[in-house]
Parts: C-alpha cells; sequence; structure tokens
C-alpha cells in the first residue's frame, strides 16, 4: 500500500491553505499543489503550504498558489503556520522567527494555553522601487499611476511585501467587476512576475475595504500581504493615517506601518479545520 500525505488544513480569514510538515519539499511539488489545491479531485484550499527545518530561524515556510507557483510571502500562511507549530511543534516559546522566500519574519502569538487564538506579524519594511516590485515603471514610486486594460484605464500604486502588489482604490469594491479586470491586471506587460491586485474603497482614515484577487489563485476571501500594501498605498495616497483596521470578505486584520522602525505589524486570527490524508497518486 503507497504511504499517504498527512495535512492540516487551515484558514486565516478564509484564504485557505493545506500545511505539511516535512524534511523537505517534494519532487513534483508544482503537480501536487495543483492536485491537492484543486476544489473539485482534490481536497481544495488557495495555497500548499510546507513547514520545513531551517537554519536561520525555528521553521521555513514555503507556500505554492493553487496553479502551482511559487510565492515568496503570504501573510495569511504565515499566521496558519505560527500557529501550527506552537500547537503542534514547539510552545516552549511564543515569539518565533520563521523563513519564508522572502527573508526572516518575526511572530508573536497570542495562546490561551494550549490554543493559538491570534497571532502578530512582523511584515517588514514595504518594497516601493518600481525595478525591486517589480513594476516595468521608470519612477522611484510607482503612486496612482496610470493602467490601460482593453480601453479601461485604472490608476494603481504599487507596493512589494516580498510579493508583488498593485492597489487601486475605487468608490464601491463590492461593486466592482473583479472576474473581468482580475486576470487582465493580474497577467498584465507592466508586471514581469505577474502580480496580486486589491480593489480597495475607504470607508474613514482608520478602516479600508477590500477585495484580492491573488495571482495564481483569482478572488480569495483575504490576504494579509495585499491588506498590508492596501494600508501603504493608502498613507501614501494621503487617504488614511498609518493605523488601520482591512475589512476582508473573510473577516478583519489590524495593520499598522509604524513610524518609527518603517515596519508593518498585521494582527489577525488562524484557524484549524481538519486533518487529513492524501491518498491517490499524483
Ligand atoms: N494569500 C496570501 C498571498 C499568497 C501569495 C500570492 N498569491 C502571490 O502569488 O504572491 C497572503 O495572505 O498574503
Amino acid at each position: 500500500m503507497p504511504q499517504g500525505i498527512r495535512f492540516t488544513k487551515m484558514q486565516g480569514l478564509g484564504n485557505d491553505f493545506i500545511v505539511i510538515s516535512s524534511q523537505a519539499l517534494p519532487d513534483g511539488v508544482k503537480e501536487l499543489a495543483e492536485r491537492l489545491c484543486d476544489r473539485h479531485f482534490g481536497v481544495g484550499a488557495d495555497g500548499l503550504v510546507y513547514i520545513l527545518p531551517s537554519e536561520k530561524g525555528d521553521f521555513r515556510m514555503r507556500i505554492l498558489n493553487r496553479d502551482g507557483s511559487e510565492a515568496e510571502q503570504c501573510g495569511n500562511a504565515v499566521r496558519c503556520v505560527a500557529k501550527y507549530y506552537y500547537e503542534r511543534i514547539s510552545n516552549a516559546k511564543k515569539e518565533l522567527l520563521i523563513e519564508t522566500q522572502a527573508g526572516l519574519q518575526r511572530v508573536w502569538v497570542e495562546a490561551d494555553g494550549q490554543t493559538v487564538r491570534r497571532v502578530c506579524v512582523d511584515m517588514g519594511k514595504p518594497i516601493l522601487k518600481g525595478e525591486r516590485i517589480p513594476v516595468k515603471v521608470n519612477e522611484s514610486q510607482v503612486v496612482a499611476h496610470p493602467i490601460e486594460v482593453e480601453g479601461e484605464t485604472f490608476h494603481f500604486t504599487a507596493v512589494s511585501m516580498g510579493n508583488p502588489h498593485a492597489v487601486i482604490f475605487v468608490d464601491d469594491a463590492a461593486r466592482f467587476p473583479l472576474k473581468t479586470w482580475g486576470l487582465r491586471l493580474e497577467s498584465h506587460p507592466l508586471f514581469p512576475n505577474r502580480v496580486n491586485v486589491e480593489i480597495v474603497t475607504v470607508t474613514s482614515r482608520e478602516e479600508l475595504q477590500m477585495r484580492v484577487w491573488e495571482r495564481g489563485v483569482g478572488e480569495t476571501l483575504a490576504c494579509g500581504t495585499g491588506a498590508c500594501a492596501s494600508v501603504v498605498a493608502a498613507v501614501l495616497n494621503g487617504k488614511t493615517g498609518r493605523r488601520v483596521f482591512v475589512r476582508l470578505k473573510g473577516g478583519d486584520l489590524e495593520i499598522e506601518w509604524k513610524e518609527n522602525d518603517q515596519r508593518i505589524y498585521m494582527t489577525g486570527v488562524a484557524e484549524n479545520v481538519f486533518e487529513g490524508e492524501w491518498i491517490r497518486s499524483f
């Protein structure tokens, strides 16, 4: 009988992940991500996340999108893996260091006994230089820049949180036709590595409403890096202060872009959904 793959299904604000703790990424992980994340033939998720050994931090996280592409960073997955590690691997410390493809991230878990309720993540400093995001606009900061898609013009602010984001402010995010424009914006030639697209409405100086079209996935219920990028874009456009509640389809995140260290701190929940074993070959 072939050995199955044990996994835990987790979610952060409805952005859902298949989490696997392993010694190394398996061969064919791209195809595995596509198979497992498929909502009809697989387990179903927005991404496949590995918890791996690290020489630099407490552990390492790698994340693959539903289409099998690898992302540098994922805010909602970082909170999930911090919960996983604290509840199942070691509860010796409440402050953890997680290695990601975008660098080391410090996180603090808020636990009720053995159960992690919320996680605060130091998401680092946003990257604003066009060439490092990357976006093919020859400016040091890309703020409210026009982008034309099939005769329609939008204005976007580009921010990298380790992964690339284009933030577009609109009057009513709930009514924005994301299915029509999401993929076209994601794969626009201005973004050589494709891009995550945030559609944002400012409801006050302390609150944003956000929908997201994720690179390699489509519309999801929430995106942690997208919420951080949206707050940075809102500050750069003079729309909010630096401490903002971001209301997403799947729930809320508290985001602060601190003045003193210029780093972004994200606080939110993470939940276990179920455990299972993948027994099909791939
Ligand atoms: N949902 C995530 C971001 C996941 C990666 C993204 N799709 C990308 O390709 O950059 C989050 O919570 O940040």
